[in-house]
């Protein structure tokens, strides 16, 4: 790939397919669809057992595409013909000399291209797993990469051995050629300025302390979000985002919105969108081929370098031009306080302000990238999760009524009283993890895991929705059942908890989880207390059941579903309007 499927911190939107295919339908035709797939394929490894299978897969998909692609503009380059021919027979070379982990084998050059789905390869990975084990070594056009599909193996390499898996592969047309390679999701492992910024997103969006000084912003925009579901829930969608985005941009840069067509949203979205536009992160042709980077853009042929300097002006303003705003209104000490107030006073303080400025864009720059869809893929996650078991939001408002009263809304302080509004927040996550494979991490060292090597500059990924579906740890995993996490003791519901999976692994773990996870919980618990989600009715009365199926995208929402949001009583409306107006004072 090395990355085919990060399709990077992005608006997803322009990939609403139009399939609507069942998720669990496709698992089954991805396991049945990957069992014909290839032509050949053997175990490396201690023996060379080669096993053959019938057919080829008919399934035409964007690799094919991506490397015919790649053929007819390297055949305008007869000149690198024995380029190609060093490729393949070092390739050759390479996968038989070493003792790789077992997988699919693949063609020389492009490796696993053909046998792997662009759609929801985490479906076809969970389902190699059960022939070839829970490490699975791939290669992509030369590029290797191994996948794991089990949480033990997860946290003995990403965490216990973080030290040589913690960095990022090299992602020539997302970090270079658009521009965002000076953001922490991006930096290698050892950069400076990785450390730097790491520890500031994390000292305001992971430390308890300061994720409790955004409350107030939290409670304030769970009750706009919630009086908005009240007068236009078929809108829930814009909501949800209105209420991501108000959220990101005052704790980033102190901007308060009061729309969607607020400016920054604009600016970064745009940014968002022309960098999805210019195709899956570690995906397109360059970044196969890292060299075409310096074709000229005026070449025939080269209408994607075009794209890629109109994206990267675009990357680059949505980048600076907010942090230009904001700055300007945080002079002027019209701003309320901030992770870029804090950032600006804290280097303006030692001094460190104009070799530190580039860090502090790029920071504040990546958030709104790195928290909008992925919560937003949670949130609505947990209203289609409502939506088909209305019986879970039922007994979510039992417990409220029970524990809380009718007298005010919940809190986050709640939460340790409300274990089953917690468990239903655990179980969106498991069910269906926002990032199914998480973001790449990359083996600095070479390394050996149960006699398997795992050599330096491999890209290494855990299969998050796999590992969240385990069979083998999880009853009837495809169930969304909050019960189960009330059934486990103390100890095991600790080791078992979906959040240890699905904010990543060791020293690149998610830093905005807290912040996240907190906003969830209230934003969960006002709903419970507030709404009834009930699935949404056809012109005859008849009741319209969704479809459990998620866009096959790198963050991963569920595909468009209708439901019926309405107020849970008379009084509701009042009670979410009394708190807003003393969240706000
Ligand atoms: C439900 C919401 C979220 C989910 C599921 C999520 C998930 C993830 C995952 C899986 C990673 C990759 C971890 C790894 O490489 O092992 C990640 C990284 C990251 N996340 Fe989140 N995230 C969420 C919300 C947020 C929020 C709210 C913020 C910021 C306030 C944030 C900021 C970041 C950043 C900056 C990184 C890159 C970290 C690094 O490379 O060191 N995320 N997230």
């Amino acid at each position: 790939m090395h990355v085919k499927y990060l399709s990077k911190f992005s608006e997803v939107s322009s990939m609403r397919a139009s399939r609507t295919h069942n998720a669990w339908r496709v698992s089954s035709q991805v396991g049945e669809r990957s069992g014909t797939a290839m032509s050949s394929e053997r175990h490396r490894g201690a023996g060379n057992d080669i096993r053959t299978c019938e057919g080829c897969s008919p399934q035409p998909h964007v690799s094919h595409w991506t490397s015919m692609a790649m053929f007819q503009v390297l055949s305008s380059y007869t000149l690198i013909a024995p380029f190609f021919l060093f490729v393949i027979i070092y390739s050759l070379g390479r996968r038989n000399s070493r003792r790789l982990p077992p997988g699919p084998y693949g063609f020389p050059l492009v490796g696993n291209v053909r046998e792997t789905p662009f759609e929801h390869p985490e479906y076809t990975f969970a389902s190699w797993a059960k022939k070839y084990g829970d490490l699975i070594y791939n290669e992509f056009f030369g590029h290797r990469t191994v996948i794991i599909n089990s949480q033990k193996i997860a946290q003995e390499l990403l965490e216990k051995r973080g030290a040589k898996y913690s960095s990022r592969p090299r992602m020539t047309m997302l970090a270079e050629m658009l521009g965002w390679n000076p953001t922490l999701t991006l930096l290698p492992y050892k950069a400076e300025s990785r450390r730097k910024q790491r520890k500031w997103i994390h000292g305001t969006f992971g430390e308890k302390k300061s994720v409790q000084g955004f409350e107030g912003l939290k409670k304030r925009e769970t009750y706009i979000f919630v009086l908005g579901l009240m007068e236009t829930p078929d809108d829930y969608g814009l909501h949800v985002k209105r209420f991501l985005a108000a959220l990101v941009l005052e704790s980033v840069y102190g901007h308060r919105i009061t729309s969607l067509d607020d400016e920054y949203v604009t600016m970064m979205d745009s940014a968002m969108e022309a960098t999805t536009t210019t195709g899956a992160a570690g995906g397109t042709l360059v970044d196969m081929l890292p060299f075409l980077k310096h074709m000229p853009a005026w070449m025939p042929g080269a209408g994607w370098k075009r794209a890629a300097l109109r994206a990267r002006k675009l990357v680059w303003q949505g980048h600076h031009l907010p942090y230009r705003m904001a700055r300007e209104a945080i002079e002027s000490g019209g701003a309320p306080p901030s992770l870029l107030s804090t950032l600006m006073g804290d280097s303006t303080k030692t001094g460190q302000f104009e070799q530190e400025e580039n860090d502090i864009i790029y920071t504040t720059g990546v958030i709104y990238a790195a928290a909008t869809d992925t919560t937003k893929a949670a949130l609505l996650t947990f209203i289609l999760a409502m939506t088909l078991h209305p019986e879970v939001g039922r007994k979510m408002q039992e417990e409220i009524d029970r524990v809380i009263g009718k007298h005010r809304l919940p809190t986050i302080e709640d939460r340790p009283d409300l274990p089953y509004v917690d468990s239903v927040l655990k179980e969106t996550y498991r069910w269906h993890a926002p990032l199914p494979l998480g973001i790449p991490h990359y083996i600095t060292e070479d390394d050996e895991y149960e006699g398997y090597q795992l050599p330096q500059d491999t890209t290494i990924m855990a299969n998050m929705w796999a590992i969240c579906r385990d069979e083998r740890v999880w009853n009837d995993p495809t169930a969304f059942r909050p019960e189960r996490f009330l059934e486990l003791d103390p100890s095991e519901a600790e080791a078992l908890d979906p959040r240890h999976v699905v904010f990543g692994y060791g020293r690149r773990q998610c830093p905005g989880r807290l912040f996240a996870d907190t906003a969830l919980f209230l934003v969960i618990a006002t709903m419970a207390a507030t709404l009834d989600i009930r699935k949404a009715r056809d012109a005859e009365g008849k009741e319209i059941i969704p479809e459990v199926s998620w866009l096959p995208a790198f963050i991963s929402p569920p595909e468009d579903f209708v439901c019926a949001i309405a107020p849970r009583s008379s009084s509701a409306k009042t009670s979410v309007a009394d708190a807003l107006a003393g969240a706000s004072a």
